[in-house]
């Protein structure tokens, strides 16, 4: 019980906040559609009903016009319920795509607000996969909420209107055996009763297995369609190393598990569907069975016994509703889940960036400077890894950080860029001041070379001619003509190019601090100190803070500074620095 209320819980968190949104009047108007026509096709039913109980006693009394005008009627309501069940769908797919619509921007603008998306992953697999749940699970999560709730609804609905002609129809045919009628008020419903809890339970107690093992089912196929993709991803490597028969080995082994566990799914379906399949086809000749005693005792007429048939199959089949959706409920149950801990990791995830004790960003007054007051920069783990007091990146002064391997000089950026949340004290940013970072592999989103330059900026942010000239001086004049020619960059290019064209980036949008994380490593050396003194010219009033191992480096900048271990940590040292024109 406490289950199915927690269940429900998730299920109104998720769905409510859509009949509250702006789209709130489209998706209310399309749901009271869908339950309205739902409605409809009950009442037709009920209507087919009481049509059976004529059209069959006067196929009985052979009475020509009743027969005639029993045909017509039934014509005019086969047609009326064919318009309804068209419609019962078009709306409902309308509601659909609106309501998923909805749903992947929501989740789309948490996921990409202000680097949810990189805390989340800095928090572990608490919520992994983003793109299925914004996928599939969307999907599945809008179809089967709306098909299991209205389907419920009907079901409910059919309950109540032929539970009420079950009764009635009881009185009528009294049930009679043995040449005696006995009086068991309303014993068909609690014939068709009996029958559907039976079913129901025996169901589930053959396919319950089946829960576990389709759950199994997608872990596998993800897991082989992960590693095919990283096999795509990283066939350079494969191809060189030879690596072509370990990983063939290695897909195999997946592969075998999707077979394994697909077995076990065809060797318990088969036995739900030995169960499911007599079910259905013993619920067709079990009503005549209850009432042919009364009918062959001439109680009631044929129409009775066909109506009876047909309102006992109309009830049965509402109450074999959970058999009927037995495997979807499960399917429905996981989908929840993983929406339930997606949402949860993009509240973790902001969260952490407002919370007390994180790294504080705050805005500096001064002179344009970027000051480091109590720092604290620490894994996600809460092990100390850098620390800084009263340490300055002075505006126009070109600074050189350096320290060993690991030391934390790259998490200090992304502490300084803010998206780094772990740790204590503050960095204060002069406001409005732009911020450019560049790695040392640079990231272009697939698409048109001149969308890959002008990144994060709009397409058309820039002329041709700005991009040329820019694409020109880093040295890749040959790509200027390329500009709309569309491409995955990243794969294209080799590392010193992609290096260059970040570079042409940096040049294009001209902030106020760059910082270069090894930004220039896979260059040669005369290349990169063409590109610094490229970038002395061009970006006059730009402070470059640069991160690199190269003592080539140090002629570039006016500041080194060092991470140096101060006991379980890296310290910043270097507060007031050695100035260099
Ligand atoms: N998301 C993370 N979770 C846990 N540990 C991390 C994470 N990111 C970085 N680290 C750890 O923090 C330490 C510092 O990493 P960082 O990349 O800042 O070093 P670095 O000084 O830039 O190194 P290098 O000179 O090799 O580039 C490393 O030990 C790394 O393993």
């Amino acid at each position: 019980m406490n289950n199915i209320r927690s269940t429900l819980a998730i299920v109104w968190r998720i769905a409510a906040p859509y009949f509250r949104s702006e789209d709130k009047w489209a998706g209310r108007a399309l749901l009271a559609a869908v339950i309205a026509t739902e409605l409809a096709i009950v009442g037709i039913t009920v209507l087919l009903n009481q049509w059976n109980s004529r059209f069959y006693n006067a196929l009985q009394e052979r009475n020509w016009d009743t027969f005639v005008s029993e045909i017509i009627y039934f014509s005019v309501l086969a047609a009326i319920y064919t318009i309804i069940a068209v419609y019962q769908l078009y709306l409902n797919q309308w509601l659909q795509i609106r309501w998923r619509q909805w749903m992947t921007r929501q989740y789309l603008g948490e996921w990409l607000h202000q680097a949810n998306h990189y805390r989340m992953q800095l928090q572990g697999d608490a919520a992994d996969n983003p793109d299925q749940r914004m996928t599939d699970d969307v999907k599945l999560f809008v179809e089967r909420t709306l098909n299991i709730g209205v389907g419920l609804l009907s079901s409910a609905v059919t309950l109540a209107s032929f539970v009420t002609i079950l009764w009635g129809l009881s009185n009528a045919a009294p049930l009679h055996m043995f040449g005696t009628d006995f009086a068991i008020p309303g014993y068909l419903v609690w014939g068709a009763l009996i029958y559907a809890v039976l079913g129901t339970v025996l169901t589930h107690l053959i396919g319950w297995p089946l829960v576990g093992i389709d759950f199994r089912q997608q872990r596998f196929e993800a897991d082989f369609r992960f590693n095919l993709v990283r096999v795509r991803e990283n066939s350079e490597q494969i191809a060189l190393l030879r690596g072509e028969d370990a990983e063939r080995e290695r897909l195999l082994v997946r592969f075998g598990r999707v077979v394994e566990n697909w077995l076990a799914i065809m060797s318990r379906t088969k036995k739900l569907t030995a169960f499911t399949a007599s079910y259905s086809q013993a619920s067709v000749i079990f009503p005549y069975i209850l009432v042919a005693p009364a009918y062959f005792a001439q109680k009631i007429q044929l129409g009775g016994m066909m109506q009876t048939a047909s309102a006992f199959s109309s009830v049965q089949g509402a109450l074999s509703f959970f058999i009927n959706v037995y495997r979807q409920l499960a399917e429905w149950q996981a989908v929840l889940n993983r929406l339930d801990g997606f949402e949860a990791g993009i509240a973790a995830a902001s969260a952490l960036a407002t919370r007390n004790e994180r790294i504080h960003v705050v805005e500096a007054a001064g002179d344009g400077a970027i000051d480091l007051k109590e720092l604290t920069v620490r894994l996600p783990n809460g092990t100390p890894l850098v620390s800084a007091d009263g340490f300055s990146l002075r505006k126009d002064e070109r600074t050189l950080v350096t320290g060993p391997s690991g030391s934390g000089k790259s998490t200090l950026f992304r502490a300084i860029a803010g998206i780094w949340p772990f740790g204590a004290g503050s960095i204060a940013i002069p406001a409005k001041a732009t911020l450019m970072m560049l790695p040392q592999r640079p990231y272009f989103p697939v698409g048109s070379l001149r969308g890959a330059v002008e990144y994060p900026g709009k397409e058309g942010t820039f002329t041709a001619g700005q991009i040329g000239s820019a694409l020109d001086a880093v040295g890749l004049p040959g790509l200027a003509t390329q500009l709309d020619e569309h491409a995955h960059w990243n794969r294209m290019l080799s590392l010193g190019e992609q290096q260059r064209l970040g570079l042409a980036r940096a040049l294009l949008h001209a902030p106020q601090y760059l910082f270069l994380d090894e930004a220039t490593a896979s260059l040669d050396e005369p290349s990169e100190a063409a590109l610094y003194q490229l970038l002395r010219e061009k970006l006059p009033a730009t402070t470059i803070v640069s991160i690199g191992h190269r003592s080539t480096l140090d002629a570039f900048h006016q500041r080194n500074v060092v991470l140096t271990r101060d006991g379980d940590r890296f310290a910043l040292q270097g507060g007031g620095g050695n100035s260099r024109p």
